[in-house]
């Protein structure tokens, strides 16, 4: 089967300098894919170039068997792509309600009232907070705001950049869960994550950067029991 992105020979960096190198991965339709690897390795930059936030220099990518590469973020939501940003991704000053508004802003949705009751249907704990401003929320639920507005606009490709930094072990698991309920609803999953053991525990599919490079790919049990993985990344510790 055919990847529904398929990522070859990116590079990309800030201010001229490269920071990753020749990145080749692919992510197939439905399934959740990993990407681990140390601090400042380029993670975030790889989805964010992925997303056209970040400035390409070289390499391909496509999407749905169609080539996105140069298309400007604004064109990547109708196509079916879609981002939780890193920390700080909510707009506080909004309620929650108008925070899952912004993400129909890119790609309106034909039908905004199912797509928004199908999104709540996910975290049914936003229910009773709707019209609460989102920056008086807990991180957990700060999280769940901003992968509803990523939900919003119906991707088909949904990027997560560390989706449990900051969360308590309790609400890392909910996340986790919830990654895997969103997954059932044929979204595909690509994204970073520093809690790498458990997040390889939920992967289909891994990869371990470094330097900004590809370092090794796998399913998400082979990185798990791979010695050289586990001795560098994941602690030590067997799986
Ligand atoms: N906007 C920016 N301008 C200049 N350099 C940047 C910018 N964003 C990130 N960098 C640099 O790029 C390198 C890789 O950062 P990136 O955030 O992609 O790594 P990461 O693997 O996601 O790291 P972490 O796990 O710490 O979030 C770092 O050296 C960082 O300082």
């Amino acid at each position: 089967m055919s990847a529904l992105l398929s990522v070859a020979g990116l590079t990309a960096g800030y201010g001229g300098v490269p920071i990753i190198e020749g990145v080749n991965l692919d992510v197939a339709e439905h399934e959740i894919s990993v990407i681990i690897g140390p601090n400042g390795a380029g993670k975030s930059t790889l989805l964010k170039t992925i997303f056209a936030l970040t400035a390409r220099s070289e390499g391909e990518i496509s999407f749905a068997g169609k080539e996105i590469t140069g298309l400007r973020t604004a064109q990547l939501v109708p196509l079916g792509i879609s981002m939780v940003p890193q920390s700080r991704n909510v707009f506080p000053t909004l309620t929650v309600d108008e925070n899952l508004d912004v993400g129909t802003y890119a790609a309106p949705p034909k039908d905004k009232e199912k797509v928004r009751e199908n999104v709540l249907s996910l975290f049914p704990d936003l229910r009773g907070k709707l019209d609460q401003a989102a920056g008086e929320l807990s991180g957990g639920q700060r999280q769940m705001v901003a992968m509803g507005r990523a939900l919003m606009s119906e991707p088909k490709l949904l990027l997560l950049d560390e989706p449990t930094a900051g969360l308590s072990p309790a609400y890392l698991e909910i996340i986790f869960d919830l990654l895997l309920d969103i997954r059932k609803r044929g979204v595909t999953i690509l994204m970073v994550e520093q809690n790498a053991k458990q997040a390889l525990r939920i992967a289909d599919n891994g990869h371990v950067l470094v330097s900004g490079k590809n370092f090794v790919s796998g399913t998400g049990e082979a990185l798990l029991n791979d010695d050289a993985v586990r001795r560098s990344f994941l602690g030590g510790a067997a799986a």
